[in-house]
Parts: structure tokens; C-alpha cells; sequence
């Protein structure tokens, strides 16, 4: 099925440009202009990227910003002319307020860039806004919304000042960005500063949480990672608190997630949020567009490494473990090590992806014994395309580090998964495939080899495996059929009732 949801675009007067030689700008002056604005690290990124070009598809005209150091990695993974966009998709970029650094093949300090984001991109973000505004000038209509990355929200105060709408694209699962929007509660009824640093391994956080009916059972380690901490000033527990106040300015706020999956913490979300819309899995929307140019437009900042793809062609079904940690976990080379011998131990084919970045201030290094042992069996790689990767059938269970899009990848993939999740809402997304969704079995953070071996072969060959691979492909149905339906209306909702919204008029 094609997707292209039918609206009635308004209708405005096109005017004559000076400068104007193509017959192709005539039509652009009339189209609605939303302005994307992605947090600038890979797993916003992508998914930013998905809704601008299903907004595209829709009729709108996009300005897509990056930050200038995205914006140089893009041009290095993806080539010179990658970022050169369409007539209607063009690519801007702000600078992201942190020193001045040579573009590495590394993902940034995220606290750091929480921190510069929120301080310094609200003021170049408006003069960018001003310049686009100048339609004379810049050749674009004017901007008529704001579709920010969730907790990009100082964005809000722009949109507010035009008096357009600004949707909020929280891109975790909606049961992480619940339990985000739980902080504050658990902070006044005193789980958080923990008292001293014994409380990280005294059991302490194993205590269930009562006081959120809608995740009856969770933990406080199940809670989004920053809390965890015994400074009452933690930068991103203040972070955390701030853009989850700010998402009640927002017109409307957006999940990449669907409405099977995740029903109770949707109904609990709209309760207290403006209107929320669950949307996906956007890969799922995007693969019904059929269009050339934007399938051009691509957003992995490390070079992709397809002969993955191929070397996965040479194996069984279902035979392979693919391990990826995503764009921002780091480890000790101890764990990288313990990892490399479970794997090597459960004697099953494995696809590795080591990011160049992946062991914290040092190179990956695997020993030698460990490259001989596994010679034919395993692939390494830095990066690879993972959407295609999950998708192929050689591929049977998924060592991952539970961050959201890997998760929903692997779900619309059908594919099971063993958590490992390192930060943020990847311990929330890890205790839903564990307890909720019945396809994923999770690793002690403290990981040993051993259990690595035990946990990919019960995974590959067990029995608990088997009926985790049963559910996961029952998932994968229900994933295709609300990119279909559900996740497809609410996107049509979305633009009809909020981005094609008159503009409030300013006076
Ligand atoms: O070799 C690779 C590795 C990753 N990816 C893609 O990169 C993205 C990684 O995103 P994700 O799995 O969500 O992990 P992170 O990069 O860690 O994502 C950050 O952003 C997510 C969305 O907000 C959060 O859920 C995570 O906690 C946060 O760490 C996915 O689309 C992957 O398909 C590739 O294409 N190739």
C-alpha cells in the first residue's frame, strides 16, 4: 500500500518571486513549511529524519537542521552531495554551543550537549526561523510549524513568538517517556538522591515502586537511569525535569510507537499532556512511501558497512546473533573481552558491530585467540545498516543494549532479544520486553561470559527462546497492521488537526 494521506491543503496566493527561474519554486511558495529539529545524536536523528520525509511526502516543504558538527560527519559518512537535499527538503544547520572540535567518528558527551542545547541553540535556532521568514530572500514559504525533537522544547519559546504549532517528538517509547514524566513524583516521595553510594548495590534498587499503578511492579532500576544518583543537583535529573514541564506547551506531542504495543502508559500520558499520537514504527510509514529522491536522503553519521548484509545471505535462517550496542553505549575493554568469549563459547554464528567509540577512551581490542576461535563464524564491523539487518531472515535473536529504536527495529523484525541497556530509558525499555512484551531476557550490567554463552544459546536454540522468537513474530504483525492503520491515522490527525492548524494571530 502506498501511503499518502489525502488532505486539503490551504490554499494561498502564489507569489511572483524576484529570482524566481524555475518553474519548480512557483509551487513550493504554496506549501506548508515545517521546521525539524532533531536532538543531535543518532537515535534522534533517524527518527526525525523518517517524520520530516513522511511529512514531505504529505505536501510539506522542510527545512531539516542539524548541528554544524552533524552536519560535517554526515558529509564524511554519507558523501559530499548528501546533504544537498530536494528543492522542498533542504538542510540547515545552528552550531550546538560546545567547543570547537574536529568532526571524530565519536558521539559527543551527551550531558555536556543536554546542557549546551538548552543554553545556547534557542537564539542562532531564531535567527534561522528569521531567516527563512524572509521569504524574499530565502525562497521558501514561511515557516508555518515547529516538529522538535522532545526534549530540544527551548524551541517552544520560538514557536510560541511566530504563534505557530510546535509538535513535540519524544523519540523514546512511550513507557520511558512516562516514567520521565514520573520524576518528580518519585523525587518528593524521597527514592531519589540516593543517601550515599551504597545504595547503587545494597538491593536498594530493587524496590518496587508503588506509586505508579500504570507499571505495576517495576523497580527503581527499571526507572530511567539518572536517578540514580546521590547528588540532589544531578544536571540531568534537573535536565530531565525541565523538558518533561515544557512538553505541556507543546501543540501536540508525538511517539514513535503504536498503540497495541503500548496502550496503558498512551492512556496514561494523554491524561496530563496535550494531545499525544502514537506514530509508528516510522520505518514501517516510511517504507509504504515510494520516492526515489527522499530514499536518497540518509542519516547514519558512521559509513554503513552493507557487505553485512551479504555475508548474512551465506547463512541459515534464523541462525544468526547480531550484537549492537547503538550510537552511544560505552564499555571497559574487561566487559568488550567478556562479551567476546560468550559469544566465541555459545559456538553459534554471530554479526558484531564494534563502533570505533565503543570502549570508553580506548581502542576496541579483541584477543587474538578470540579472532582464531571464531574465524568464519563471526563477522565484525564499526557500522551497518541495522533496519535491513534486523529484517533478514538469517538473523535470529538480538544482543542489545535497549535503546528505542533498536527495540522497535527489532520488534518489526520479529526478532528476540537478550538487554543489555546501558543508560536512560534503555533499563525501562529493557523491563517491557522482559515482563510486558515476553521477548526479551536480560544480562547482568556486571557482565560476565559465562552468562553471555548461557543466555545467546537459550536465546538461539532454548525453549524460553523459541516461544520469545513466537511472540516477537506476533508482534511483527501487529507492528505492520498499525503502520497500516492506527499509526497511520494518527499521523493524518496529526497534520489535519495540529500542523495544518490556522496560526494563532499574533498581535
Ligand atoms: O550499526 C548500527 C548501529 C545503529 N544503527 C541505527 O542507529 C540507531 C540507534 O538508536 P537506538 O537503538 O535508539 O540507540 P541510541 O543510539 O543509544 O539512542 C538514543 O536515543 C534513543 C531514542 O531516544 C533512546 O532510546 C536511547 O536510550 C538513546 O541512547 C537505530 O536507528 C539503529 O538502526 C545503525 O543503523 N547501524
Amino acid at each position: 500500500m502506498e501511503l499518502q494521506l489525502h488532505l486539503d491543503l490551504p490554499q494561498t496566493k502564489t507569489i511572483p518571486l524576484r529570482n524566481q527561474t524555475s518553474m519548480g519554486s512557483i509551487g513550493i511558495l504554496e506549501k506548508p513549511h515545517a521546521v525539524c529539529i532533531p536532538f543531535p545524536a543518532q537515535g534522534h536523528i533517524n527518527p526525525m529524519l523518517k517524520l520530516a520525509k513522511l511529512l514531505h511526502h504529505n505536501g510539506f516543504h522542510i527545512t531539516f537542521v542539524n548541528t554544524e558538527y552533524n552536519h560535517q560527519r554526515l558529509l564524511k559518512s554519507r558523501g559530499p552531495n548528501s546533504l544537498k537535499g530536494l528543492p522542498s527538503f533542504r538542510f540547515e544547520t545552528i552550531p550546538d554551543g560546545l567547543p570547537p572540535s574536529d568532526a571524530a567518528d565519536a558521539t559527543q558527551d551527551i550531558p555536556s550537549l543536554c546542557q549546551s542545547t538548552t543554553t545556547t541553540c534557542l537564539a542562532p535556532f531564531r535567527d534561522l526561523l528569521a531567516k527563512l521568514n524572509d521569504t524574499g530572500l530565502s525562497n521558501v514559504p514561511p515557516v508555518s510549524c515547529i516538529v522538535s525533537d522532545g526534549v530540544m522544547s527551548f524551541t517552544v519559546e520560538a514557536a510560541e513568538e511566530l504563534g505557530i504549532p510546535e509538535i513535540l517528538f519524544w523519540t523514546t517509547s512511550a513507557c520511558g517517556f512516562f516514567a520521565y514524566t514520573q520524576y518528580e513524583k518519585l523525587i518528593e516521595k524521597g527514592y531519589s538522591p540516593l543517601r550515599d553510594a551504597s545504595f547503587l548495590t545494597n538491593g536498594y534498587l530493587d524496590t518496587v515502586i508503588d506509586e505508579i499503578p500504570s507499571m505495576k511492579g517495576i523497580r527503581l532500576r527499571d526507572i530511567p537511569s539518572f536517578i540514580r544518583t546521590t547528588n540532589p543537583d544531578e544536571f540531568m535529573v534537573k535536565f530531565v525535569l525541565d523538558e518533561t514541564r515544557r512538553a505541556r506547551r507543546a501543540s501536540a506531542i508525538v511517539l514513535n510507537t503504536f498503540e497495541d504495543l503500548e496502550p496503558d502508559v498512551l492512556d496514561a500520558l494523554s491524561s496530563f499532556l496535550p494531545p499525544i499520537y502514537a506514530i509508528g514504527p516510522l520505518h514501517l510509514l516510511e517504507n509504504q512511501v515510494n520516492d526515489k529522491a527522499l530514499e536518497q536522503l540518509g542519516s547514519n553519521l558512521w559509513k554503513d558497512q552493507p557487505e553485512c548484509l551479504e555475508w548474512l545471505d551465506t547463512k541459515e535462517p534464523n541462525s544468526v546473533v547480531y550484537v549492537n550496542f547503538g550510537s552511544i553505549t560505552v564499555m571497559t575493554s574487561d566487559q568488550l573481552v567478556e562479551f567476546a568469549w560468550g559469544l566465541a563459547n555459545s559456538n553459534l554464528p554471530f554479526l558484531w558491530i564494534i563502533r570505533p567509540d565503543l570502549v570508553s577512551g580506548d581502542k576496541a581490542v579483541l584477543p587474538p585467540e578470540f579472532l582464531e576461535s571464531t574465524k568464519g563464524r563471526g563477522l565484525l564491523a564499526n557500522w551497518c545498516p541495522q533496519e535491513r539487518v534486523l529484517c533478514h531472515p538469517s538473523v535470529g535473536g538480538f544482543l542489545t543494549h535497549s535503546g528505542w529504536n533498536s527495540t522497535l527495529e527489532s520488534i518489526c523484525g520479529g526478532v528476540p532479544m537478550i538487554c543489555w541497556p546501558f543508560f536512560a530509558e534503555q533499563q525501562t525499555n529493557c523491563w517491557y520486553c522482559c515482563t510486558k512484551w515476553g521477548i526479551g531476557m536480560e544480562i547482568d550490567s556486571d557482565v560476565k561470559r559465562d552468562e553471555v554463552e548461557i543466555l545467546v544459546r537459550e536465546l538461539m536454540i532454548g525453549e524460553e527462546g523459541q516461544e520469545m522468537k513466537r511472540r516477537a513474530m506476533e508482534w511483527k504483525k501487529l507492528a505492520q497492521v498499525s503502520a497500516q492503520s492506527s499509526s497511520s491515522e494518527n499521523l493524518e490527525k496529526l497534520i489535519s488537526r495540529v500542523l495544518l492548524a490556522p496560526s494563532k494571530v499574533l498581535l
